[in-house]
């Protein structure tokens, strides 16, 4: 296709695209179905996927009345950074099957709207080029190969290029059962590869607490763990010295039936008690889904699937629209529940 063909594909109805959701109806019909349903597919019968939703549409909240909102302010500080709101970009693979710009784009999006982006491993396009075009913070996700060595240097790659902390991906020792995906008959397409990655997700070392030591032992990167679940592994995290942890699983991607995310942070927010940061994934799609994660612990949220349809609907500006929709609703969310500062978002504001 050329540009302008592109850029008139790109084009977003403003008046119609309102929410997240409406996000991914439209990127049905922009989308190849395999790419599709690799983005939107879940683990085995998509339990935890529905879950995730479900859980954080079952929390009701609980506003105070009467207190100055004239001025909100979403803007919080984490590890160093300071972020004008909570949101950041979930690492997901292959952004050129979404759209042909791929992670191009998605870093010009993270860009405009003043976002984190969270590159993934499996990314399509050479990390120095997204580093090349990015205006925002960029951390990465790494998957954690039997080749320590290669994956040592990619690490030390992303930390020359500036990234600006490292997510160990610990959720995944084997890809989950993925029928749909499968059914769909996924592959890359001719032209697409991930210039930083090989082979598939299953590796044959052990992976375990000793190769987190290593790893913190040669990066002056802050160090996150993605994909905590139980108060335990939370608490070891940070005993490891670890400088933040993403509750998540893996947008009900790996194994079905583990609970929804919002269902797991409480018990280890309270374990944590505020020694790291606590990030959180899974299902947000609205500004009250953000607000309910930060009032049960979490110190920011990322967003995986609707940043993927963001990109394959609109490119760069798709991207920057989910994002800044979702700001809009927390400001929102925020206004009406009568909490003007993200630090003001404590447990009270939810129904008991
Ligand atoms: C298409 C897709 C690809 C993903 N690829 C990765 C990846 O490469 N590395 C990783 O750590 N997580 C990956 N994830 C998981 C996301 O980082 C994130 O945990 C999840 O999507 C959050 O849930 P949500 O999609 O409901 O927002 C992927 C998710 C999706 C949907
Ligand atoms: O799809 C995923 O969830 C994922 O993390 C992944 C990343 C690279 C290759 C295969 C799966």
């Amino acid at each position: 296709m050329n540009q302008q063909n592109q850029l008139a594909m790109d084009k977003i109805d403003s008046s119609q695209i309102l929410n997240l959701f409406d996000f991914e109806k439209l990127a049905v019909g922009k989308m190849t179905t395999m790419a599709y349903e690799y983005v939107a597919s879940g683990a085995a019968d998509e339990f935890t996927v529905r879950w995730n939703r479900q859980a954080l549409d079952a929390i009701k909240l609980n506003p105070t009345v009467l207190t100055d909102v004239s001025q909100i302010d979403t803007s919080t500080s984490l590890l160093g950074l300071d972020l004008p709101y909570p949101i950041l970009i979930a690492p997901t693979a292959y952004h050129k099957i979404m759209h042909p710009e791929g992670e191009h784009a998605t870093a010009r999006g993270a860009g405009s709207a003043k976002a984190v982006y969270v590159v993934s491993s499996f990314t399509t396009t050479p990390l120095e080029e997204i580093a090349k075009v990015a205006t925002q913070p960029l951390w990465f996700q790494i998957y954690v190969r039997d080749d320590r060595d290669f994956t040592k240097a990619l690490i030390q790659q992303a930390e020359a290029l500036g990234f600006r902390a490292l997510c160990i991906t610990v959720d995944t020792p084997v890809a989950g059962v993925r029928n749909r995906q499968d059914k769909a008959l996924f592959g890359l397409p001719d032209g697409v590869n991930t210039p930083h990655m090989y082979g598939g997700l299953a590796e044959k070392k052990p992976f375990t607490w000793k190769d987190i030591d290593w790893i913190k032992s040669f990066t002056k990167m802050p160090v996150l763990l993605k994909g905590i679940l139980n108060s335990d592994d939370a608490e070891k995290a940070v005993a490891a010295g670890m400088d933040g942890i993403i509750v998540s699983n893996h947008g009900g991607r790996n194994l079905d039936t583990v609970p929804a995310t919002i269902e797991a942070l409480p018990r280890i927010s309270e374990k944590v008690n505020k020694r790291i940061p606590i990030l959180m994934d899974g299902g947000i799609r609205r500004g009250t889904d953000v607000l309910k994660a930060i009032a049960l612990g979490a110190n920011a949220v990322l967003v995986g699937k609707p940043i993927c349809f963001g990109l394959a609907c609109g490119g760069a500006e798709g991207v920057t629209k989910v994002l800044e929709i979702l700001k809009n609703e927390l400001e929102l969310a925020m206004a009406l529940t009568g909490r003007a500062t993200i630090a003001s978002i404590d447990p009270s504001v939810i129904w008991k």
